[in-house]
C-alpha cells in the first residue's frame, strides 16, 4: 500500500508526520526503523503520527516514535509540527488544539505569524517521575559515567531528560557523555541527555543527545527541561531564549506547579507517498 506522509522539521528536528485519521497502516517497529533510515529510507529523528482521540475531550492523539521505532510519551518540536500538520490537512480548523499523548495531555496553540506556542504542562523533577535510580528528590545528583563523577539535575517534560552545565557547548562531549548516560543503568527507560552552556539568567545555548535517536538539531522538550532545572537552581529567571544548533526557541515558566510554555516555528517542507512492506 501508498503511505502519503509530510516531511515537517522545528529548527532541524526532523519529522515523517502521518494522518491516520483518513488512513489506515500498521507501522511496526522494524517498518519505522526503514523508514527513519537517511539512506535506505525517508530519514528523519521521530515519526509523528495523527490517530482520532480516545477521549471525547481531546481532539487528536498524537503518537511519537523514535529512529529507533521506539514509542516515547513526548517531542515539544513536533507538537508544533503536529499542529500546523492538522490545520494544513484541514484535519481541524481549530487554532488552539487538544492532544492526547502518552505523557499527558498538552495544548497547542497556532499563532498569527505562524509560530506555534505549545503549553507542555509542569515539569516534574522526583526521580521516580523519570525514572531515575536516586533516593531523594535533589537540584543535583552525581553520576559515575566511565569511572568519572558528573553533576546532573533531572526533569521529566513526560518523557526523562538529564541537564548538564558545560563551559561552551562548542566543545562540549556531547558524542562521549550524550550515549553514555542515555544508557546508564540508573535511568531504566534510557533518557535524553542535554548539555547547557549558561550565557545569562535569560538565555542559553543547548545541545541535546537524544534518547533513540543521537544528537539532534533541536529538541523541545530538551528546551523545556533545561530552563526548569536552570530556574529551579537559580540560575535562570523567565523566559529563557534557547539557542540550539537549528535555531531557538522562547521558554516561559512562572515556577512551582505552573506550566511551561514554548514557543518557536515549525516548517512544512514536502509532501509524499511511500510503499510500505
Ligand atoms: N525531539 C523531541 C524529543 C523526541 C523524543 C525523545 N527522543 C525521547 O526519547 O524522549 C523534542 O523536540 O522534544
Amino acid at each position: 500500500m501508498l503511505l502519503h506522509f509530510t516531511k515537517m522539521h522545528g529548527l532541524g528536528n526532523d519529522f515523517m508526520v502521518v494522518d491516520l485519521v483518513t488512513q489506515r497502516a500498521r507501522l511496526e517497529n522494524e517498518e519505522i526503523r526503514r523508514l527513519a533510515d537517511r539512506r535506505f529510507g525517508i530519514g528523519f529523528d521521530q515519526l509523528l503520527v495523527v490517530e482520532p482521540p480516545r477521549d471525547p475531550d481531546m481532539d487528536f492523539r498524537y503518537r511519537i516514535y523514535n529512529a529507533d521505532g521506539s514509542e516515547v510519551e513526548n517531542c515539544g518540536n513536533g507538537a508544533r509540527c503536529f499542529a500546523r500538520f492538522v490545520l494544513d490537512k484541514r484535519l481541524t480548523h481549530k487554532r488552539q488544539i487538544r492532544v492526547e499523548t502518552a505523557g499527558g495531555p498538552l495544548v497547542l496553540d497556532v499563532q498569527d505569524d505562524n509560530q506555534v506556542s505549545v503549553d507542555m504542562g509542569a515539569p516534574r523533577f522526583a526521580p521516580q517521575a523519570l525514572p531515575f535510580d536516586a533516593d531523594e528528590d535533589l537540584l543535583t545528583h552525581r553520576l559515575d559515567v566511565d569511572g568519572k563523577s558528573v553533576e546532573i539535575s533531572v526533569a521529566s517534560m513526560g518523557n526523562p531528560h538529564a541537564v548538564l552545565i558545560v563551559d561552551n557547548t562548542d566543545d562540549a562531549p556531547v558524542e562521549h557523555l550524550g550515549p553514555a548516560i542515555e544508557a546508564h543503568p540508573r535511568f531504566p527507560r534510557r533518557v535524553n541527555v542535554g548539555f547547557m552552556q549558561l550565557v545569562s539568567s535569560g538565555e542559553i545555548h543547548l545541545r541535546v543527545y537524544e534518547r533513540g535517536t543521537g544528537e539532534t538539531l533541536a529538541c523541545g522538550t530538551g528546551a523545556c527541561a533545561a530552563v526548569a532545572c536552570g530556574i529551579r537552581r537559580g540560575l535562570l529567571s523567565s523566559p529563557v531564549k534557547v539557542h540550539l544548533p537549528g535555531g531557538s526557541l522562547q521558554i516561559d515558566w512562572a515556577g512551582g506547579e505552573s506550566h511551561l510554555i514554548m514557543t518557536g516555528p515549525a516548517e512544512r517542507v514536502y509532501d509524499g507517498r511511500i510503499a510500505l512492506r
